[in-house]
């Protein structure tokens, strides 16, 4: 663990009028937040501003409802192929095997995904819970609701960060029962091939939300972009969440939040279980930069869309696409 920025404690620190330093810690680079720290907000928007992406811990989410899932998700995907085929392909939703999305992109992956607005289970994610699949539900049930919650909770931080009057701006969005949020589990068996190239879990990819919440067991593979292009593996950690600023994010905040750029690299011998909560808004909200961050004369780096909108590009796009550069404002004055 690295301390950043850790105030020193010479004649100089001691005097009062100093304020003390917010310190960041980062764990292999990746900023971490403490829930409880009254600093959390600060670091927050910190971590949002330089590299999108943090890890949570003190979240008070219990580590059974993390384990009990996994031990569901993981009953679930050793079931014979044929079985778990019955459930496919998604529709979006539903379960998957190898192909993500439907314009061609695939992985060393299979996976369930659901929309956790239980009016819009599909078919498909309806033949996921038949056949004594009630734990796996309940299971589900019971974890998305605690993310949601941390979400709200992470989203009002930010807000209160970022100087914003009302706390509930974010969160909002995603406490109106229109929102249109999803959950997905990737399951990624060990890969030998790995030893001959460089095998691709999940591709690169922004998440198009407005932010993500990752939990994951203890084998790693994920992976960031940072500014200057670098990859950066993210030390896997199953007692914690790591939060991605999702593009929606990003265009809410006018580019003060990046949306971070990540995937996950196949292991050779051990399997990674990986579930993602997606917090997206309604999909009649449109979306803007809040008008409460904006300076004066401050303009929009976006064109104005709803989240409709902006789904239904992403769905006609690959993964490694970058789905906000048809939404930009191209200003050659500058
Ligand atoms: C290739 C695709 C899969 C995806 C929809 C898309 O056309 C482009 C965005 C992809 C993504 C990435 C983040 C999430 O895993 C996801 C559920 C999402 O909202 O956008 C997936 C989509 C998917 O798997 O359907
Ligand atoms: O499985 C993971 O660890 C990350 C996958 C991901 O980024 C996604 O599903 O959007
Ligand atoms: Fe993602």
């Amino acid at each position: 663990m690295v301390v950043l920025s850790k105030p020193t404690l010479n004649n100089f620190s001691l005097v009062k009028s100093i304020k003390p330093t917010t310190t960041t810690t980062l764990s292999n680079g990746i900023p971490v937040v403490d829930l409880t720290d009254p600093e959390a907000k600060t670091l927050i928007v910190k971590a949002c501003k330089e590299v999108g992406f943090f890890k949570v811990v003190n979240h008070g989410v219990p580590l059974e409802l993390m384990s009990n899932l996994e031990n569901e998700a993981l009953r679930f995907f050793t079931k014979p192929q044929t079985e778990k085929d019955r459930a496919g392909p998604p529709d979006p939703f539903g379960y998957g095997s190898k192909r993500i999305g439907s314009n061609g992109d695939v992985g060393w992956v299979e996976y369930i995904l659901l929309n956790t607005n239980p009016h819009v289970f599909s078919s498909k994610s309806i033949s996921i819970f038949r056949e004594n699949r009630l734990n796996l539900r309940c299971a589900v049930e019971d974890y998305i609701e605690a993310m949601k919650k941390m979400c709200c909770m992470v989203l009002e931080l930010m807000a209160e960060g970022l100087g914003i009057e009302r706390k509930n701006e974010l969160s909002r969005l995603l406490k109106d029962e229109k929102s249109d949020c999803c959950f997905r589990m990737n399951h990624y068996p060990p890969c030998p091939e790995v030893q001959l190239r460089n095998v691709v879990g999940f591709g690169e990819h922004t998440d198009p939300q407005i932010i993500s919440v990752l939990r994951s067991n203890s084998t790693s593979g994920l992976q960031i972009c940072l500014s200057d292009g670098t990859w950066l593996s993210v030390p896997p950690d199953h007692t914690s969440f790591f939060i991605n600023v999702g593009d929606t994010l990003q265009v809410l905040t006018n580019g003060r939040f990046k949306s971070v750029k990540h995937r996950v690299m196949a292991d050779t011998t051990k399997s990674r279980l990986s579930m993602i909560y997606f917090g997206g808004p309604p999909l009649s909200e449109k979306i803007v930069p809040l008008p409460s961050l904006m300076l004066k004369k401050e303009e929009s780096l976006y064109k104005e869309f709803t989240w409709c909108e902006y789904k239904k590009a992403m769905y006609n796009s690959r993964l490694a696409d970058n789905r906000l550069g048809p939404f930009e404002i191209k200003s050659y004055a500058k």
